[in-house]
């Protein structure tokens, strides 16, 4: 439903041309949660402010829903603008409106709700948020957290089809992180909503995206399934956001390898495999010993996966290896 054909950006600065985002092309599913990963100062913000046109492209065309939106007018720009939401990292808050009048705000503009209608809505965003008890407060008078559901109570208030969500956790303690997360899977299926997010952690990508694209210095590098990316990364940006989400000092675990004999396998197992118990089996079918160096157990999303690095000694290596290599997980000898 979101197409990127060929979009590019250069920032106009000082009379110079300043590239932020190279020729990209995109395609984002209805439905989906699509995650945009990199660091700071690799495009991100540009490319999420390209969908709702807060940026304007310097070239290519940006279709949604099949209207090519690089080319509306501005009634037909504030129409569509109607149908995308946005959260901000900072909240972006009215201080001296209450909760119910932040909510409100996108209605009265729209202006085509009576009173009554209006804040019947805002009574049903603020209970679909968790915040039915603090809609007369003011935003100062709430954690970060619940200032987060308010702005994405307002988010959702004309009913957008897309919510785009810019760092919206990054202000966030990791357990404000998990619930605020929650709540946009939540949405998300229960609205059958898009959203969109961008972010500097791996982890927010692994928790609640369906795919994910990895940014490097205004280029797409890679995209695919979080499960693609995150299990077997290609590109060494994608790696690298990986290693820091598992905590893995590559460095270390290789000193670890001196220490061990014999063959360096790593194992990922995704899905129902995750379940089964295939070290045990092949430890005593093919007589091999191993230990375990570096070992994860997690979810992608809803899927549970396992990823473990293994020194293999003794036994038939080699029917140990064909074993693994038959089974329904990914194999890599690391040495
Ligand atoms: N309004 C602007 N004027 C000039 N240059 C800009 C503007 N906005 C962004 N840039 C530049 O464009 C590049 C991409 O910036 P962008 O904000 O899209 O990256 P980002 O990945 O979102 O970074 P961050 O995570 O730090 O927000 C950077 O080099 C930035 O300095």
């Amino acid at each position: 439903m979101i197409n990127f054909h060929q979009v590019h950006k250069a920032y106009r600065v000082s009379g110079q041309d300043i590239p932020a985002l190279q020729p990209s092309d995109l395609r984002i599913a209805r439905g989906e949660v699509f995650g945009i990963i990199g660091h700071s100062g690799a495009g991100k913000s540009t490319l999420l402010r390209l969908i709702n046109r807060l940026e304007e492209p310097t070239g290519g065309r940006i279709e949604i829903d099949g209207e090519d939106v690089t080319a509306l007018d501005a009634a037909g720009l504030r129409r569509f603008r109607q149908r995308v939401g946005m959260i901000f990292q900072h909240f972006n808050l009215l201080s001296s409106k209450t909760v119910a009048a932040n909510v409100a705000l996108p209605l009265k503009l729209a202006g085509l709700l009576s009173r009554s209608a209006m804040e019947a809505r805002v009574a049903e965003l603020l209970a679909r948020v968790g915040l039915s008890e603090h809609a007369g407060k003011y935003p100062a008078q709430l954690s970060g957290g619940q200032k987060q559901r308010v702005g994405i109570a307002r988010a959702l208030a004309t009913e957008p089809k897309i919510l785009l969500c810019d760092e919206a956790t990054s202000a966030l303690d990791p357990q404000t992180t998990a619930s605020v997360l929650q709540l946009l899977a939540q949405i998300n299926r229960e609205l059958n909503l898009t959203i969109v997010l961008i972010t500097h952690e791996m982890d927010v990508i692994r928790r609640i995206c369906d795919r994910v694209a990895v940014m490097d210095a205004g280029v797409i590098v890679e995209q695919g399934s979080v499960a693609e990316v995150f299990l077997h990364p290609q590109h060494a940006t994608s790696k690298r956001f990986v290693l820091e989400a598992e905590q893995v000092d590559e460095d270390e675990l290789h000193d670890d390898f001196a220490h061990v004999q014999g063959r360096i396998l790593r194992l990922t197992f995704q899905g129902q495999a995750t379940y089964a118990p295939l070290l045990g089996t092949v430890a005593r079918e093919t007589g091999v010993d191993y230990s375990i160096l570096a070992g994860r157990i997690d979810h992608i999303k809803d899927t549970p996966y396992g990823q473990l690095t293994l020194a293999l000694t003794g036994g038939d290596l080699d029917a140990a290896l064909a074993r693994f290599a038959a089974a329904d997980v990914h194999m890599e000898v690391l040495r």
